[in-house]
């Protein structure tokens, strides 16, 4: 699987690993530990050298409960991180953002993928996303997440609701004039679901596939391996990787975490397996 834009072709017939660069004070897991340019390449610079072939930076934290950010503050964390990235590494840049503005200044600054939580549904962010002509991850969420997770319910097999989700929200990304193959899906793990939900999206994340379109999935450190483990994110390494390895092994194409090397060798003993089915 591939996806052809603006003279790039992104192969995705390996598992690829996105290291995330949270440009935020309050981001849960690495408390803001990259707030300024330089720190933020540093970390750059070690994801890329263990492995990571894509980097999604956010300026905005979505943790449970987060509060808003303004155009002009994630603007301000967000473009100048993408522009010395494009500028000093090979690697894939995703943004992630909601807002508009934010995708079209980051195109411009270089960004390859345009990773919204909100699945493009903020005011404008539909055609701003179909200006940039990038690909697009479509996330599954429910509510927002100052509220998502107070108590989490759905009428019917989360695995449908999603499925159903995915279904509308391409046919809206398509008939913006969005390229049907520029389009990624992503169950939203740990937005507005409860630990059987997340158990039963990754349980049965291999019938996603009938799209066609490649799958991203972020469970890194998530408050679904901390219920199971009863661990801070701090030790939630070992769950994260489990995730990795049986999301991979179901053809998940990328894999969105914090901790890079691991992930990235659990990967490659992944494809050994996957090589040989
Ligand atoms: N596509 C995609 N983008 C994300 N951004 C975050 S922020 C919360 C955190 O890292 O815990 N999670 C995800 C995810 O699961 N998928």
């Amino acid at each position: 699987m591939e996806i052809k834009f603006n003279q790039h072709t992104m192969d995705l017939t390996f598992p690829h690993v996105m290291g995330i660069l949270n440009m935020t004070p309050d981001s849960f897991s690495d408390g803001g530990q990259y707030n300024n340019l330089d720190d933020a390449m540093r970390r750059v610079d070690h994801m890329v050298q263990s492995g990571a072939t894509f980097i999604d930076v956010g300026g905005e934290s979505t943790r449970p409960g987060a509060n808003e950010v303004s155009v002009e503050q994630e603007l301000e964390r967000v473009v100048p991180v993408v522009e010395k990235i494009a500028k000093y590494f090979d690697v894939w840049i995703s943004v992630d953002t909601s807002k508009p503005q934010v995708m079209l200044e980051s195109a411009k600054a270089g960004a390859h993928l345009i990773n919204d939580i909100r699945a493009l549904t903020l005011p404008g962010a539909l055609d701003a996303a179909q200006q940039t002509g990038l690909p697009v991850c479509l996330m599954h969420m429910q509510g927002d997440p100052k509220t998502m997770q107070q108590a989490p319910h759905y009428e019917e097999d989360i695995y449908q609701t999603v499925n159903d989700f995915f279904t509308y929200h391409i046919q809206r990304c398509v008939d913006a004039g969005i390229d049907r193959q520029k389009i990624m899906l992503d169950p939203g793990f740990g937005f507005g679901k409860a630990l059987s939900h997340n158990y039963r999206l990754l349980a049965k994340l291999a019938d996603f596939h009938h799209f066609g379109l490649p799958l991203l999935v972020g469970m890194s450190r998530k408050t679904m391996i901390g219920q199971v483990l009863n661990v801070p994110p701090s030790e939630r390494i070992i769950g994260s990787i489990s995730c990795a390895v049986i999301a991979a092994m179901q053809g998940a194409h990328i894999i969105r975490v914090h901790d890079v090397k691991e992930t990235f060798d659990a990967l490659r003993v992944v494809q050994a397996t996957l090589a040989e089915k």
